[in-house]
């Protein structure tokens, strides 16, 4: 698994997919979402992959924990390097994701890594608080399912730019801080929240950024790609 950002594929279908990445010249993260996942299903996941890319899964699991594990038995015969759960679906439902995670990957292979979303980066504190009827601020939110996730075996969190620091401090600089809501200074937050620029994410603590319509939506997406990649990594 490569720490280059990772390139959501939130398309409509294949055609889409593809012609995006003809612009692309090299090995690339890139995340396969619900939208592109529930059209073409695991067919596209096996073509991304011949491709050479390294791929993240997100399907946010969300059920009992019996249908959760046997799920992620079929997902990791994929063989992708990261998925993610719902944290709120409980810890007996991570650790069977776990389970299911390992059963599933085939002798010799490396098992993916298994992240779960804390609090959607499309979420506001006054959001959860209505909504939700937590009563902890968002950032206590968060650190309660980062921890819960820890306890439960899992490899890190998804949770916004905004409470990376903290987790990293309370779980340790090993478990994984994916941070969606990344757009550059200026761009439009759409739906997200929670949102910080590439190098906010880099001094702020995350482990990985994930990065959509800043870049698929950008007039030249390949210019928009390289200005991410260089904040992320300077
Ligand atoms: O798990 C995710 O990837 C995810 C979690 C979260 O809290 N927020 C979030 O935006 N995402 C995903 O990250 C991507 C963000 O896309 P943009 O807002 O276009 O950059 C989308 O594909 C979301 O499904």
């Amino acid at each position: 698994m490569n720490n280059k950002p990772i390139l959501a594929l939130d398309f409509p279908g294949e055609a889409e997919v593809f012609k995006f990445l003809k612009h692309f010249n090299e090995p690339l993260f890139v995340k396969i979402g619900m939208e592109l996942y529930m059209q073409e299903g695991p067919d596209i996941v096996r073509k991304v992959k011949e491709l050479g890319h390294d791929i993240f899964l997100d399907l946010k699991l969300h059920d009992i924990p019996n249908t959760v594990g046997s799920a992620m038995k079929g997902l990791a015969k994929l063989g992708v390097d990261l998925v993610n759960v719902h944290a709120a679906g409980g810890r007996p439902m991570m650790e069977a994701a776990i389970e299911g995670l390992e059963a599933g990957t085939p002798v010799g292979r490396e098992r993916a890594a298994l992240i779960a979303v804390t609090q959607l980066t499309s979420t506001t504190e006054e959001q959860m608080k209505t909504e939700q009827k937590i009563a902890l601020s968002l950032q206590e939110s968060v650190l309660h399912y980062a921890r819960l996730t820890q306890q439960a075996g899992l490899n890190g969190v998804v949770c916004s730019v905004h409470e990376a620091k903290a987790i990293a401090e309370t779980c340790g600089e090993n478990f994984l801080r994916v941070t969606p809501g990344i757009r550059l200074a200026g761009g439009d937050a759409h739906d997200q929240k929670r949102i910080a620029t590439p190098d906010g994410a880099k001094h702020d603590g995350s482990s990985l950024i994930v990065v959509g319509r800043a870049v698929t939506g950008a007039q030249d997406p390949v210019a928009a790609y390289k200005i991410v990649s260089e904040l992320w990594e300077a």
